[in-house]
């Protein structure tokens, strides 16, 4: 090792101090936020493991912890960052295989939930996460549509329970894959509640680290039942800038308060238009709404993603923009927003979540295959 004598204790103290700082400031968490147990320091190599998947930010992580004053003391010449992303406490046992659970939510509807959702998965999925996605939205199923499998159905060996669709990497499962729209249209409450609850349990996931829950709009009791009866490790509130989307995320707040669920943070959708043509920004559904509110209720504001034509076109023909491979600076752009999202959603749950005190009983299964097309 590296460090023998008490004085070399306490020269590897300030080290890992230092670069705590350094990856606090990086990700905008407070430095207790990450712990000693991330490093290891053996030799000349440092080993960073991080809860939360930031593929992304592996090559400027080692930039900033080699430039430290310290490493370069000390002759540290290189770096290996690895990902093991945890289970995180839940009020309510695990679901088989799916370390955490995040419910997408909004107050109001219209406000890009289902884009948001999907956008997060598959940057969640580039940045190095398994993931899947459940669209809890029982009454108009969006997520088939985005995912472009429309016609998929998921197939059965048992008559007990379905395997998820595959869709460019991740997971899914939806209403919409089961019934016709207009059947589940008219479902009562607890009909719905029952529907997704046989949907999350009844459906073989793969190993996950993170399934994203499409919730239903509103706040109302069959919202409230469903964050209630699912083992949420937190949930995340979209909504646009104008004062009428605000109020209504202010009660989706409150439901999860209710519920006891954390609000890991807010993501402002449709924050403003950027004209193709001459590049006026105009704040269509009013300006810093989002920030606003997230200072309000001392969340985290994930992120604000544009008004977008790429961002309608991509979710409504089914196609992920985050995996399309030669895009635009603007497109670039805007998967950089979702990837900021995603890497601050890992990092806000490590940073203010208990672990799960039994990790791995209910991994049962093997680990969805990461493939990123
Ligand atoms: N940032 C955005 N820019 C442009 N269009 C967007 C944006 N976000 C979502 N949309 C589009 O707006 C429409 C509604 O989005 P979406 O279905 O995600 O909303 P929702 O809040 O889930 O709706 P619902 O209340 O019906 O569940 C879709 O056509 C979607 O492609």
């Amino acid at each position: 090792m590296f460090f023998k004598s008490s004085r070399n204790k306490k020269a590897l103290r300030v080290l890992l101090d230092s670069y705590a700082q350094d990856i606090a400031a990086h990700f905008s968490l407070a430095k207790e936020s990450v712990p000693a147990e991330w490093f290891h320091l053996d030799a000349k190599v440092l080993t960073v493991t991080l809860p939360f998947a930031c593929q992304s930010q592996h090559d400027e992580l080692t930039r900033i912890i080699l430039q430290n004053a310290h490493a370069k003391e000390q002759g540290i010449d290189k770096v290996q960052i690895n990902t093991q992303i945890p289970s995180f406490a839940t009020h309510k046992d695990a679901v088989i295989n799916i370390k955490n659970i995040v419910a997408v939510s909004s107050g109001k509807g219209g406000v890009g939930k289902s884009a948001t959702a999907v956008n997060l998965a598959y940057a969640l999925l580039q940045e190095g996460a398994r993931v899947g996605i459940l669209d809890a939205d029982i009454y108009g199923p969006s997520i088939p549509t985005m995912l472009g499998n429309k016609t998929a159905s998921p197939a059965s060996s048992d008559n007990k329970t379905m395997t998820p669709i595959s869709a460019h990497g991740i997971v899914a499962n939806s209403i919409g894959y089961l019934v016709p729209e207009e059947d589940a249209a008219v479902w009562r409450g607890p009909v719905a509640s029952k529907a997704l609850l046989q949907l999350l349990n009844e459906t073989r996931w793969p190993v996950l680290d993170y399934l994203i829950v499409d919730m239903p709009p509103g706040t109302g009791d069959v919202q409230l039942t469903m964050a209630q009866q699912v083992p949420l490790t937190a949930a995340i509130v979209v909504t646009t800038p104008q004062d009428l989307a605000l109020a209504d995320a202010q009660k989706g707040i409150a439901m999860f308060d209710k519920v006891d669920v954390p609000v890991v943070g807010l993501v402002e959708n449709m924050s403003a238009y950027v004209c193709d043509n001459c590049g006026h920004v105009a704040h269509i559904f009013s300006k810093l709404g989002g920030s606003r509110l997230a200072e309000r209720y001392a969340l985290p504001l994930l992120g604000s993603l544009p008004l977008s034509l790429s961002i309608r076109e991509y979710a409504d023909a089914g196609t992920p923009l985050l995996l399309k491979a030669d895009k635009s600076d603007a497109e670039k752009q805007i998967a950089q927003m979702y990837q900021a999202v995603a890497i601050q959603m890992g990092a806000q749950l490590s940073a203010g979540l208990e672990l799960r005190a039994e990790q791995s009983s209910h991994l049962k299964g093997d680990p969805i295959a990461i493939q990123i097309e």
